[in-house]
């Protein structure tokens, strides 16, 4: 397991930029719609790691309903696992709210599902399981934009 993203919600992608690529330091490696999940993406590497910025396609999407609440700010937490169905099977079990139970398609080709933050301290759990080979070569699978660089 380790930590694949951390999720941040913001206005703008091209905003927060400012702060994450131009101020900080940070490298864009990847931008993708993710139309299932009512977001747009940008992916900055961080050590082992990777800083995950949202924007939401409209205000009746997951990130747009949290921001209009809350405003920007941490989203949820990335925990990659190698099989996440069996991971999904073993919450289940120990009667932890998941909110997706069978997986969804995220950012790029990956496999995900969230655990509901009532079940985990108050954080919002994205569980990500990587795409094979085969499954990163299907088109059907893809991501819709092309890469930042
Ligand atoms: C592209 C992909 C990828 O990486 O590959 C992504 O990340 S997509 C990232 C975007 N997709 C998602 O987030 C999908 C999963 N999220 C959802 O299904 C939803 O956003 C829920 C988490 C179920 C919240 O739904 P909704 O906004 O309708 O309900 P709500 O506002 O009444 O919230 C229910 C309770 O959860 C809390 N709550 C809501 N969002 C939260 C968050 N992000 N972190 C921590 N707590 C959160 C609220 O405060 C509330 O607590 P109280 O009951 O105590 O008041
Ligand atoms: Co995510």
């Amino acid at each position: 397991m380790n930590v694949d993203h951390l999720g941040i919600a913001v206005e703008s992608i091209e905003k927060a930029l400012d702060f994450y690529q131009a101020a900080l330091g940070l490298t864009l490696t990847h931008t993708e719609t993710v139309n299932e999940q009512g977001v747009r993406v940008a992916m900055l590497p961080i050590g082992e790691s990777r800083i995950e910025l949202l924007e939401p396609t409209g205000p009746e999407t997951p990130v747009g309903k949290f921001i209009s609440k809350r405003g920007g700010g941490i989203h949820h937490i990335c925990v990659g696992v190698d099989d996440i169905e069996a991971t999904l099977a073993r919450l289940k079990a120990q009667g932890i709210p998941l909110i997706d139970e069978t997986p969804r398609l995220g950012a790029e080709g990956c496999l995900v599902a969230f655990v509901h933050p009532k079940g985990t301290g108050g954080v919002l759990v994205e569980l990500s399981q990587k795409p094979t080979q085969t499954i990163l070569s299907a088109s059907v699978l893809s991501p819709t934009d092309a890469p930042a660089d």
